[in-house]
């Protein structure tokens, strides 16, 4: 059973191609700066066939499309025919209380609708993929696997607001969590790699879109996104935590509505609000490097945030066994993993700044006296949605 997994992410795509029987990846691509004023690299690997296309990606429906082409392109002869794809699973975000894993029908793709104002970087893009695709090839299955789903271990005390109770009761105020997938496979990893299933582990996923999450025996206990993925950590271009009493102030100073001002940290804020260089990483470092003292401040908030989310979740822990960082800033920052365990000593962390290089697979980038071990994973968000997805289609 050969199994697509689309992860659409807040700036990028990224998919696999799995053959279940054997849980083998047959082809893997993606398609960065989607959506920016500037051209992305859209790449294809299919065993060591490198396929690599640049040009304008204006929104995920135009890079799902992107990828299938090159997936049947007789240069990569990875697939014949869109028809050999026996399900496309979604790491969809958010769908309130539609969370778990499901086939995509018109009760999901409205309630994902009716949410877009509250996930404007994620349901948006998801939601019109997955109609195109529905409309395009009727006859492949589409599974969301809510990113929401792995965070419902969460006990009230860690997922409940302190907001007048009927809003939690009636309106499912609450915390969600998000990125799932990824916090999933990295609490299942680490057991693997550490030899034991009850490893406590602070997971810190880094990209587009950041969280963290405390993880103890593969269950999440508690992780910093909250209602929506606007919250917890500064994101690329959206707020992270923030205080909503501001917004009276903002509305009578700037004489924006509330919607406006809300958009705004939706699109505006985050590394690209702070920095005032770009929502990627990659250019504010570069920036800051040059002496930009804003792109330089934009880093350091960053790294604060992920250290105090640490330390909460060492306290919720009581202890943790391992830190991990992973997506594409966890992955490839040596910059952001030295200022977040920059003077943790008294907490048992310390990276040894010798293996603190770019690295691509498993790594473990501990001091030889660090009480708390700090890893570099890649993570495999696409392998989680796979298996889920061949269990909806098995029924
Ligand atoms: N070498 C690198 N150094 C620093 N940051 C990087 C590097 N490579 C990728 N990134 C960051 O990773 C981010 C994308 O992370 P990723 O997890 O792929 O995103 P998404 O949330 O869209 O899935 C980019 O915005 C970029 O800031
Ligand atoms: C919340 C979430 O899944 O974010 P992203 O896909 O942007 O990493
Ligand atoms: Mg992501």
């Amino acid at each position: 059973m050969k199994i697509l997994v689309a992860n659409l992410g807040s700036t990028s795509f990224k998919y696999r191609l799995f053959d279940m029987a054997s849980e083998t990846q047959l082809a893997r691509g993606g398609i960065d700066r989607i959506g920016q004023d500037a051209d992305s690299t859209c790449v294809a690997e299919v065993g060591d066939h490198k396929l690599q296309e640049v040009k304008r990606i204006p929104d995920h429906a135009a890079a799902v499309r992107m990828c299938l082409d090159q997936l049947t392109n007789p240069q990569t002869g990875c697939l014949k025919s869109v028809d050999e794809v026996a399900a496309i699973g979604f790491k969809a975000v958010f769908a309130g209380r539609l969370s778990g894993i499901r086939r995509v029908d018109a009760e999901l793709l409205s309630t994902m609708e009716a949410l877009a104002d509250v996930a404007p970087a994620h349901n948006p893009p998801y939601a019109k993929a997955m109609r195109q695709l529905m409309a395009s090839f009727p006859e492949i299955p589409l599974v969301a696997a809510l990113e929401t789903a792995f965070h419902e271990t969460i006990r009230p005390e860690y997922r409940t607001y302190a907001v007048p109770y009927e809003w939690t009761e009636n309106f499912e105020v609450r915390r969600w969590g998000f990125h799932g997938a990824s916090h999933r496979f990295i609490g299942s990893r680490m057991a693997q790699l550490l030899g034991r299933d009850d490893a406590k582990i602070i997971s810190c996923h880094l990209g587009g879109s950041s969280s963290v999450c405390a993880i103890e025996g593969g269950e999440s206990r508690s992780t910093s996104m909250g209602m929506t993925p606007q919250s917890g950590l500064p994101q690329n271009n959206r707020v992270g935590d923030f205080d909503p009493f501001a917004l009276r102030l903002l509305k009578r100073l700037t004489g924006k509505d509330y919607d406006t001002l809300l958009n705004d940290l939706a699109s505006k804020g985050g590394l690209q609000g702070m920095s005032g260089v770009s929502p990627d990483l990659r250019d504010i470092e570069q920036a800051a490097d040059a002496g930009n003292a804003r792109a330089d401040l934009a880093i350091r908030v960053y790294a604060a945030d992920i250290k105090k989310y640490i330390g909460q979740y060492l306290a919720v822990l009581n202890g943790a066994d391992a830190i991990v960082f992973t997506g594409g800033i966890g992955e490839n920052s040596t910059r952001i993993r030295s200022l977040v365990c920059e003077n943790m000593t008294y907490a048992g962390i310390e990276l040894d700044p010798a293996k603190n290089v770019p690295v691509k697979s498993d790594t473990n980038l501990s001091a030889a006296g660090s009480k708390v071990q700090i890893w570099s994973v890649p993570t495999n968000e696409e392998i989680v949605v796979a298996r889920q997805t061949v269990k909806v289609v098995e029924g």
